[in-house]
């Protein structure tokens, strides 16, 4: 069974709109959702959770519309947004006792487990804690009561590295059950490098891609070379250029291009940039 599968999902404001939005997130399946600031993943998001009404397009959460049975599908996930969702007067152990009557399967002593394993201090209130803190509470916030998916909206942006890599295991940790999933957005390509099993890229409101990491890293490949050597290459095969005053770089589809080219392994980063930037785009 799917966790999340969104077909068709559209949202207008007015200067923007998220288009045909469709996307499946099978149990079991990490998802990385990039795109550039603005592109419409928080939207998408909020739209998942119904906290944005979408106007058209048809959401389900573990094969059931979020309306039909909303208590008992939101026990099930946890959510972390980049932005403070509690009052600034209460502190870690103020959210515990708001959160144990919120949760039916709230666990207190994971709580507090997760809070002295990230060094969150107790008794300092959202507005004292940093913003690194604050990020750290929202997730353990997410995980304490046992949900099977996480919807996470750029939870390791303002972490140091050696916290995102706390982090990243924890949630790697958290897929081993096989039921489990994670949506995850990110401008930090290489977090989702580490961690994603699926790659969906939203541009301008559309999806440009929804594929496996590891489909998009073999069947693409960067060229580096001169305009001569370019030319050899079949245009169908080349999703997107970049120029600068002595070489031009190539984002190809490797299994298109002759063999003699020697292509190296893209980045999550490349493939997304040359998509904008290179021209793939339409
Ligand atoms: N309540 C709103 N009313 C009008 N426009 C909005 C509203 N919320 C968001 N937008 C616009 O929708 C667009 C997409 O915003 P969204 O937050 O979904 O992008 P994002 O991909 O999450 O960006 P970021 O990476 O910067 O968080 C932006 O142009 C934003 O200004």
């Amino acid at each position: 069974m799917n966790s999340i599968e969104v077909k068709g999902l559209s949202k207008k404001y007015k200067e923007f709109q998220i288009e045909d939005v469709s996307l499946t997130l099978p149990r079991g399946v990490i998802m990385g959702f990039i795109g550039e600031n603005g592109a419409g993943k928080t939207t998408t998001i909020k739209c998942i959770l119904n906290l944005l009404q979408n106007d058209t397009g048809e959401i389900r959460l573990f094969g059931k519309k979020l309306e039909e049975a909303e208590i008992e599908i939101k026990e099930e996930i946890g959510v972390v947004f980049d932005d403070i969702l509690f009052p600034e007067p209460l502190n870690p152990t103020k959210i515990n006792h708001f959160m144990k009557k919120l949760y039916k399967n709230w666990d207190v002593s994971y709580y507090f487990e997760l809070l002295e394993k990230f060094h969150v201090p107790l008794k300092k209130t959202m507005k004292e804690l940093s913003r690194g803190m604050r990020m750290k509470l929202s997730i353990a916030v997410a995980l304490a009561h046992h949900p099977k998916l996480l919807i996470l909206d750029e939870p390791t942006s303002g972490l140091d590295p050696i916290v995102r890599d706390e982090i990243l295991e924890l949630f790697q940790d958290f897929m081993q059950d096989e039921s489990h999933s994670i949506l995850f957005s990110s401008h930090i390509t290489t977090d989702l490098e580490k961690i994603a099993d699926y790659i969906t890229f939203i541009h301008e409101g559309k999806i440009q891609f929804s594929e496996e990491k590891d489909y998009l890293l073999e069947e693409y490949a960067i060229f580096r070379g001169d305009d001569q050597e370019l030319k050899a290459i079949p245009p169908t095969a080349i999703k997107g250029i970049r120029r600068n005053a002595y070489s031009v770089e190539a984002l190809v589809k490797r299994s298109e291009v002759n063999t003699i080219f020697s292509l190296e392994k893209p980045t999550i980063e490349e493939v997304m940039l040359f998509t904008v930037k290179g021209g793939a785009l339409k």
